[in-house]
């Protein structure tokens, strides 16, 4: 009987030591992995997690997200680590970033985490961010609804229009919370623009759908009942099957029935591109539209910005009372001419892009070896170029966390190119970034001009990475005898 015991003890001794043996190995592989060359300094984290729940713990303030700054502090300007399972390296540093940009169809790609492109049905056919052709269609079938053309002969005066009716309907409230006011603004406004949508007469409530994703898509993706990424799956559905039934309605209509908007032009370059289908157009349109609320976090932070800073209100106001002074008829609608003699107001647009950073970093994903400054970054691996790290260096922006409009004063175009890319850089660029400035102006415009209005709740930050608000900015408005 005591016989197996006996025989038991080494095997299971040896089994034991062959596990430990493994495990050590495959976490030397992991702490070390394969590369070319020399890979950039860093930690690679737990197996599997890596390091991502340190890069979602919030930082309360402006700063860079406490991952990186503490990172960079670390290992300099370009480190290496593992989030949600991918190898990653990450640049703070404006040369590699530059370098990046202009490497994109090259030696990277563009990429989005995997659960990121669950969210907007980033796969296979229907994939609207893939290169080459359909890159080039995204980009002009955007600049021609968004860009410098339509907003001469269209969107400006649009835009003046909806966003008055916004601030009448927020001066009959006690208060409005500014995030969710200011993204079912933008909602609204644009799928207005793309496909004449009025949330009064659908079935469907667009914004509230698309608030539900804003809020979920970058939480951890637990897909389980009750948190924050089961709830943004479930808003997905919802929108994606609006879309299609929308596409396919307006597919359906009469010639004469036509907008001439986003919509019906993609619909009628079915005939002539061989990647557009039905269910692309439905793609594309979901993802413009949620791209065109990136507005709303330097939107609800300009509140908390203005009202800590008087002296700017102040400033800000004396411009816009010029113009009003100059019109023969103070009533009349902003002109092209107006927009774009907006000196301060400009300043004062680039500061809160410049500590908003609504798109705190990048995602590349490399299709060769990269070498850079000594280092290698291996083909497969993704890099996260943090481009919010060129805004907070105070090497570049004296006393970065300040708000202070007329740091922008002595720059010429050159210098503020250099020093301020929230959208990005190379043939990858914002191409919303024209309407955005447009659209805060005239938001602006309208706020000094028509309305008092006073912060009466919130206004704490945090960053995990994305930029949230807490409980939120609530102001008041009223108008102006
Ligand atoms: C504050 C507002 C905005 C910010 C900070 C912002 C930022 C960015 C950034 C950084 C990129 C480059 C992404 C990358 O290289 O991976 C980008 C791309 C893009 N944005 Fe925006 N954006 C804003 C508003 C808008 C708006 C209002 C629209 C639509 C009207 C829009 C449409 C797009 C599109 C279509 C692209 C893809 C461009 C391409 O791949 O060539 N964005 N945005």
């Amino acid at each position: 009987m005591e016989l197996p015991s006996v025989m038991s003890t080494p095997v299971t001794g040896l089994v034991a030591a062959l596990v430990v043996i493994g495990l050590t190995y495959l976490v030397h592989r992991w702490r070390n992995p394969k590369c070319n060359g020399v890979l950039p300094p860093g930690s690679m984290g737990f197996p599997l997690i890596g390091e991502t729940l340190q890069l979602i713990a919030s930082g309360y303030t402006l700063d860079l997200p406490p991952f990186i700054k503490k990172r960079v502090h670390k290992y300099g300007p370009i480190f290496r680590t593992s989030l949600v399972g991918r190898s990653i390296v990450v640049t703070a540093d404006p040369e590699i970033n530059s370098f990046i940009y202009n490497q994109e169809g090259r030696t990277v790609e563009l990429w989005y985490l995997d659960s990121i492109s669950k969210v907007f049905k980033q796969d296979g056919e229907v994939k609207t961010t893939a290169g080459g052709a359909i890159h080039k269609y995204l980009r002009s079938i955007t600049l021609n609804h968004f860009g410098s053309e339509s907003l001469k002969s269209k969107l400006l005066a649009d835009i003046q229009r909806y966003v008055d009716k916004v601030f009448t309907q927020w001066s009959n409230h006690p208060s409005v919370e500014m995030q969710r006011g200011t993204l079912t603004m933008l909602y609204d406004f644009n799928a207005y623009i793309m496909f004449g949508y009025d949330p009064e007469k659908s079935n469907e409530n667009i914004s509230e759908s698309l608030i539900t994703l804003a809020d979920g898509f970058m939480s951890f993706p637990v897909n389980v009942p009750g948190t924050k990424y089961n709830k943004c799956l479930k808003a997905q559905k919802r929108l994606v099957n609006t879309f299609k039934a929308l596409v396919k309605e307006r597919r359906q209509a009469s010639v004469a029935a036509a907008r001439g908007d986003f919509l019906d032009q993609a619909l009628r370059d079915i005939e002539n591109e061989q990647f557009l289908t039905e269910e692309f157009v439905s793609n594309l349109l979901f993802g413009v539209l949620f791209a065109s609320g990136s507005i709303s976090g330097s939107l609800t932070l300009m509140f908390k910005l203005l009202a800590e800073n008087p002296s700017v209100v102040k400033e800000l106001t004396a411009e816009h009372e010029t113009f009003l002074k100059q019109r023969k008829d103070p009533k009349s609608p902003i002109t092209w001419e107006e927009y774009k003699s907006m000196t301060f107001t400009l300043y004062v647009i680039y500061e809160v892009f410049r500590l908003s950073n609504a798109m705190p970093f990048l995602l590349r994903r490399t299709t060769k070896d990269v070498n850079i400054k000594g280092y290698t970054i291996p083909a497969g691996w993704t890099i996260m170029v943090a481009n919010s790290a060129l805004h907070l260096n105070p090497q570049t922006h004296k006393d970065p966390l300040d708000f202070n409009p007329w740091r922008w004063k002595d720059h010429d175009q050159y210098s503020i190119s250099k020093t301020l890319q929230p959208f990005g850089g190379g043939t990858r660029q914002c191409a919303g970034a024209d309407y955005t400035r447009v659209f805060m102006a005239i938001f602006l415009h309208t706020l000094v001009t028509k309305y008092s209005w006073k912060k009466v709740k919130g206004g704490e930050v945090s960053r995990s990475p994305i930029l949230k608000f807490g409980d939120g900015i609530h102001v008041s408005f009223s108008a102006k005898a």
